[in-house]
């Protein structure tokens, strides 16, 4: 067997089509959606997201503000940014990029943002409102990578309801929020959360329909551990040297050789990670619809 291959380049492309004609609404209405990133220190993985987080904005017609940081700034600093930019008229939804330099109490900076502009769905708010299954009307934006997975399951038309998961890897932007995500009403999957100290991963694995691996330990998941036919997603990155060439790349945490086994498997790159940006968009997007309805 070889897997269907879960694309996300060509689903977030679909999405930010999508999102473009309900953002040219919004701008026809006197509403312009724009979004705020604020970056502290120069990490380069960190600074290549944040620009490409700029370069989809400038796609879809959202208007972006960036906040960089110097290494040196301290928390007073990183506060007051939070501050100018919960107070900015123009900034509609904002992220902290995460990892904060060492130092900073990341769950501390988090609890400063507006939570009607938080375009990542990771403040205290957001994440009750998650667990509270609140949706509609109210605006409770959900954690970026978790609704991209979703999103994904849902236009490949891979069942959820009834399914088993088995996440890998308890973080706070995917692990965690995942499994309250999947076991709402309405997906209604049932979900194991595993992480470093799970006993035996492999057995966890095996008896999954649905596998997200979001660790970051370069092709943990081995095609043995997949059920055939299972859906899986490919979340973890490690920047590695490759031995051939010498140069420095991306690799995830499921094996290569997973795609003869599964029914469906993202790529990484090229999977997740555009979708994880076309939801952060689509957070912008839902957040000025509500402002526009007041
Ligand atoms: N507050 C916050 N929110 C986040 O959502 C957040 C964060 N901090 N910190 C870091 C992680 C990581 N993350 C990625 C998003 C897209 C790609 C992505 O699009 N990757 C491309 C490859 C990009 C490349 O080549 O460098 C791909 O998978 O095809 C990767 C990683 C968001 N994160």
């Amino acid at each position: 067997m070889t897997a269907v291959k879960l694309d996300g380049v060509a689903t977030a492309t679909a999405v930010k089509n999508e999102l473009a004609s309900r953002i040219a609404r919004l701008r026809s209405h006197g509403v312009v959606p724009g979004l705020g990133t604020l970056l502290v220190g120069d990490d380069p993985g960190s600074r290549s997201y944040v620009a490409g987080k700029h370069r989809d904005c400038a796609e879809v017609g959202i208007e972006s503000i960036r906040v960089d940081l110097p290494a040196s700034a301290t928390t007073a600093d990183v506060r007051a940014a939070i501050r100018d930019l919960n107070a900015a008229r123009e900034v509609t939804g904002y992220i902290v990029q995460l990892p904060l330099p060492a130092g900073h109490d990341e769950n501390a900076m988090l609890e400063l943002i507006d939570p009607d502009k938080d375009a990542d769905g990771l403040h205290p708010t957001n994440l009750g409102r998650l667990v509270l299954g609140i949706e509609g009307d109210l605006h409770s934006p959900l954690p970026c990578t978790p609704a991209g997975i979703v999103e994904m399951l849902r236009r490949y038309e891979v069942p959820i309801r009834g399914q088993h998961v088995t996440v890998i890897g308890r973080g706070l932007t995917v692990g965690r929020p995942l499994g309250l995500l999947f076991t709402r009403k309405g997906l209604d999957a049932t979900v194991t959360l595993t992480h470093s100290r799970t006993t035996d991963l492999a057995a966890e694995v095996r008896r999954a329909d649905i596998v997200v691996a979001a660790v970051g330990v370069p092709h943990l998941v081995q095609p043995e551990w997949v059920k055939p036919g299972a859906a899986v997603l490919d979340v973890g990155i490690t920047r590695v040297q490759d031995e051939e060439t010498g140069k420095g790349r991306l690799t995830g945490d499921v094996d290569p050789a997973v795609a003869e086994v599964a029914g469906f498997l993202s790529p990484n790159p090229g999977g997740v990670g555009p979708m994880t940006r076309a939801m952060l968009l689509a957070n912008v997007v839902k957040a000025a619809e509500y402002q526009l309805r007041g």
